[in-house]
């Protein structure tokens, strides 16, 4: 398979998808999530693979979410009702629908949309360095849903709405103590242990975990309704001036100034 945003590697049983694109902290466009999805099927389905590792290239993020730079007056290009140009919700189902444990293996920022990629892996081991949080209120924008509710079940609701609603930044001290994350480890050692983490799955019964993650699956399912009402609503809001407002703000690197939508609360 030729890939230009992702590598693919398998090796061993395990599968390796590395998001490719440093110079934007391995922000994602359309292209970059289709070549996600095509990995993340294609390993689901492979018998020689029990494990999944979900990564970034380089040494400062693991994912900062949707390539702010690539915004349209509207969103992204190739619009549909719901996805924007941007098939996130297919990407986040292909992670949790993957009959095997995907393992995301955090190495720098996980911001906005990368955060959330995550959010949904089933494990998550850090560098020590790695940094967590949302960033979609200041940059008008919000990927809710398993990104919100989800959140929620992993770190409880009072510390997910802080997360939203304050949009910080979280070492992985802190990400860890608040069950965010696994596991931390020395940024040398991040992929020998995520390798060792895998291979003491490989161990393991295949169709017991199959199971194990459907019936995970199975309780927090119902979010993905949330989530296709949540990027429904996005559909609606990009594009606003409020939305606008924080995507020109980023690219003219400067503090977004949302205080005249602040009255409105409604489509402006
Ligand atoms: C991540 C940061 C905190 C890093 O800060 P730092 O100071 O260390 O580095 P720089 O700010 O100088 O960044 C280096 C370089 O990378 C560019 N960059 C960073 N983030 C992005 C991005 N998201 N898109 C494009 N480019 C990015 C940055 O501009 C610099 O480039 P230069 O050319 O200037 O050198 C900090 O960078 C930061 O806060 N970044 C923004 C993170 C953010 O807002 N993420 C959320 C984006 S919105 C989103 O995730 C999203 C998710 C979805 O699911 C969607 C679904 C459907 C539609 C849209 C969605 C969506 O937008």
């Amino acid at each position: 398979m030729e890939f230009g945003d992702i590598l693919f590697e398998k090796e061993s049983g395990i599968a390796t998808i590395t998001i490719n694109r440093p110079k934007a902290l391995n922000a994602f466009r359309r292209q970059t999530l289709e070549e996600m999805i095509q990995a993340f099927e294609d390993a689901g389905q492979d018998p020689d693979i029990g494990v999944i590792l979900l990564t970034g290239a380089g040494d400062r993020a693991f994912c900062v979410g949707g390539d702010v730079k690539e915004w349209g007056p509207s969103g992204y290009d190739g619009s549909s009702w719901i996805d924007i140009g941007l098939p996130v919700i297919r990407l986040q189902e292909v992670i949790r629908s993957a009959p095997k444990p995907v393992i995301a293996v955090v190495n720098g920022y996980a911001i906005g949309g990368g955060h959330v990629l995550q959010v949904v892996c089933d494990l998550a081991i850090a560098s020590k360095n790695a940094i967590f949080g949302q960033a979609g209120p200041k940059v008008g924008s919000f990927d809710a849903g398993y990104g919100t509710a989800y959140l929620a079940r992993l770190v409880g609701e009072r510390k997910a709405r802080e997360i939203w609603m304050l949009c910080r930044q979280y070492s992985a001290e802190e990400a860890l103590n608040m069950g965010l994350i696994n596991k931390i480890v020395e940024p040398s050692e991040l992929m020998d242990e995520a390798r060792n983490w895998a291979n003491e799955i490989l161990r393991l019964s295949p169709s017991s975990l199959k199971m194990i993650k459907a019936s995970f699956n199975a309780d927090t399912d119902h979010i993905h309704g949330l989530t296709q009402l949540a990027f429904g609503a996005l559909n609606f809001f990009y594009g606003t001036p409020e939305s606008l407002e924080g995507h020109r703000a980023f690219i003219e690197k400067r503090t977004p100034d949302f205080s005249e939508f602040r009255a409105r609360g409604e489509r402006s």
